[in-house]
């Protein structure tokens, strides 16, 4: 059997078996051995890429995002209105054959974009660029997934090619660990209601030739595939949101279609843009700004006035420490406290320590030992 039937006919399996308690066991051992084969392939797909030339780009900026779509939505032009960047385009697919880089600069912060040549059906398994282009995706911080209003279906396809490919959109990397023993079989522990019973986690672990091992879920939503997941351990967690191209090609009633049904599949509302005219670009870089979960901080030099300028851009749930690592390594050691006037603390000038968490539009002064 080949590789293409074998993955077929496990699929098949595992949709056309109810799950229930006496099945759960064997769904879980089709599920991982159907992981475990397209891993192996994914990676052997990745080995022979072997970085092909352009494909290896230096990450710079504060982040880097990655516009994911099927050839001749735009993506080159939209790099080219958001960055400047010179990138080819033209009506034919396929037109950009390496990842090309830009670099916007939006509230402070500096976001690298990369457009990348146009994803197909079957990438993850290395049809088309794929690939070199998945190497690079898994690497953003942020995918912007990239239709036009003439293949809003394709949303599907590059979902299901990014799922393969071992990336996980808009989902917390699950709470679990799986810790290999030398002896004594698998053993379980949960926190939090996990429906799962170790018979299936055994069985999911069989599929790697792991017999021994101490796992850990917390949680309560855990799944197979989570464990399934887990267990493969090259997972990528990683944001994304969908945005519609070329607007400007169809009337206001027919852009409210397209907006409704993706609503209704997705359960989220695509930002529709227009690379051309400019239409809600604006919108467009305010999302990419929040989903990167960028802050700024401004920092007050111990007795001098604010820098209100250039603000040092931060992710959400950043630590004074955290800060303090960006200005000086010397400055953790040093750190005695620091003063904050801003709504992460209850009253201006608050003194706080190292694991203070900061909020946007803070001002913060270090005071140091020396
Ligand atoms: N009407 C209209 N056309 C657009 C818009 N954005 C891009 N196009 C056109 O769509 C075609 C494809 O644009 P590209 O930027 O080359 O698309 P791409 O996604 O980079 O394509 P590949 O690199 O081949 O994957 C070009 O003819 C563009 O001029 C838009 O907002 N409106
Ligand atoms: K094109
Ligand atoms: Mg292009």
């Amino acid at each position: 059997m080949g590789l293409d039937e074998e993955i077929k006919s496990l699929e098949d399996e595992i949709r056309n078996t109810r799950y229930n308690k006496a099945t759960s066991q064997h769904i879980g051992r089709l599920k991982a051995k159907l992981a475990k084969i397209k891993d192996d392939a994914v990676s052997r797909a990745m080995k022979s890429a072997g970085g092909g030339e352009g494909y290896s780009v230096k990450k710079s900026g504060d982040g880097t995002i990655v516009l994911v779509g099927f050839p001749s939505v735009g993506k080159s032009t939209l790099l080219n209105k958001l960055t400047g960047a010179e990138s080819e385009t033209a009506a034919y697919a396929f037109t950009t054959l390496t990842v090309v880089p830009g670099l916007m600069e939006y509230k402070g912060a500096k976001i690298q974009i990369l457009d990348i040549p146009g994803l197909i059906a079957g990438a993850a398994m290395g049809k088309g660029r794929g690939k070199e282009v998945i190497a690079v995706v898994r690497t953003a911080d942020l995918i912007v997934i990239l239709g036009d209003v003439f293949n809003g279906v394709h949303v599907d396809v590059l979902m299901h090619e990014l799922y393969d490919a071992g990336i996980r959109i808009n989902k917390p990397k699950p709470d679990i660990t799986i810790k290999r023993t030398g002896y004594g079989g698998i053993r379980l522990n949960t926190v939090g209601a996990v429906d799962m019973d170790i018979e299936e986690v055994r069985a999911i672990l069989a599929e790697s030739k792991v017999m021994n091992a101490d796992v850990l879920i917390r949680g309560n939503n855990v799944t197979q595939d989570d464990v399934i997941d887990a267990m493969m351990g090259n997972r990528m967690y990683i944001p994304a949101f969908i945005s519609i191209n070329k607007v400007d090609l169809i009337s206001e009633d027919e852009r409210k279609e397209v907006e409704d049904g993706m609503r209704e599949k997705y359960g989220v509302d695509p930002i529709m843009i227009s690379a051309h005219s400019g239409y809600n670009l604006e919108k467009l870089q305010d999302a990419i700004y929040d989903y990167l979960g960028f802050i700024r901080i401004y920092m007050k030099p111990y007795g001098e006035e604010a820098d209100m300028e250039e603000p040092m851009i931060m992710r959400r749930g950043s630590t004074i420490e955290d800060v303090c690592r960006r200005l000086h390594r010397d400055f953790v050691d040093q750190f005695r406290y620091a003063k904050i006037w801003g709504t992460s603390v209850k009253h201006d000038a608050a003194k706080v320590g190292l694991q203070h968490k900061v909020a946007d539009g803070d001002i913060v002064t270090i005071v140091t030992k020396l």
